[in-house]
């Protein structure tokens, strides 16, 4: 069980997935999608596209996160709170022993299982007991992470946030009836945030292997404090939330033929995309990031 020092509880880890492959700096291209490489035939290739990894393609593929993230909300905000979606009593028969939104999402989890989807070290599932495992021919992704990064699983903190603050931001009161759509549409939103968020263990894996000296003092002394003083930079994450909630502004304004555009209307609130992104999504993503540094010299 790893424990998460943060205001929502710890969540069971998952089975290791993969070893670690070392990264280097100045490398060629950026790469964003770094854990969804195909490892080339020839090793030559193999390393060089790992070496791709930086702190500037990982923040492009953040960027790109961004829009998938913010077209999710959008999605999810087409549908009112539909509260039965969540209640635990709404259907009483066995066949869901929990919520509507808790059994879409398990029974979905070990359907993707099979498909292959937890067999990428960026996947992370929301309920990792008993998943079934996959039944599709291995796929060798790019080994980049120290391999006790497969025990960082924050999504209990990521659910607990999603349902119990940020949904509430966004999703307009009321009922339609479209339980099992809005059930579907959370689980979308829930796994880009995880996605985004879990991406820590890269953003880490980098900066230890950019700075090691810096990072290694403060690993051994289990500093946390220092390790988030030394992974902060306040002026990207300023970006970020004004660059956010652009982008709700943009994505999500009401197009007419017209001029008549109404552009202060938006389908899902910018203030509140930004507030997303500076009071859980970074500050989620940097706590994965101190948990990966706190392993990285195990
Ligand atoms: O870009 C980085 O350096 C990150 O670590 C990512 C991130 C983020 O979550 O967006 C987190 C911490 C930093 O303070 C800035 C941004």
């Amino acid at each position: 069980m790893t424990t998460i020092p943060f205001s929502l509880t710890s969540f069971s880890p998952p089975p290791p997935l993969f070893s670690s492959v070392f990264l280097t700096s100045s490398p060629p291209n950026p790469i964003p999608e770094v854990l969804t490489l195909p490892s080339p035939q020839s090793p030559t290739k193999l390393q060089s596209m790992a070496n791709g990894v930086t702190l500037e393609s990982l923040r492009l593929s953040l960027i790109r996160q961004e829009d998938t993230i913010i077209f999710s909300l959008i999605e999810r905000a087409r549908f009112p709170t539909n509260s039965p979606t969540y209640n635990e009593s709404y259907v009483p028969t066995p066949t869901f022993s929990c919520s509507l939104v808790h059994s879409v999402v398990k029974e979905t989890e070990a359907l993707q299982a099979k498909a292959g989807r937890y067999a990428n070290p960026e996947e992370h599932p929301f309920f990792p007991d008993n998943l079934p495992p996959s039944v599709v021919p291995p796929y060798n992704f790019t080994e980049v992470l120290h391999p006790p990064a497969a025990s960082i699983n924050i999504n209990k903190d990521i659910w607990d946030m999603y349902f119990k603050k940020l949904l509430q931001l966004f999703a307009a009161p009321g009922d339609d009836g479209n339980y099992a759509s809005t059930a579907a549409s959370d689980l979308v939103c829930l796994q880009a945030l995880s996605r985004r968020i879990h991406y820590g263990k890269l953003v880490a894996e980098v900066k230890f292997r950019e700075s090691s000296e810096e990072y290694e003092p403060a690993i051994r002394a289990k500093d946390r404090d220092a390790l988030m003083k030394l992974l902060t930079f306040e002026s990207v994450e300023e970006a970020v939330k004004k660059r956010v909630a652009k982008k709700a502004m943009v994505f999500g304004q009401e197009v007419t033929l017209n001029n008549d555009d109404k552009k202060e209307k938006y389908k899902v609130d910018p203030s509140v995309v930004s507030r997303l992104y500076g009071d859980w999504i970074m500050p989620l993503t940097k706590l994965v990031q101190v948990e990966y540094l706190l392993r990285r010299l195990d």
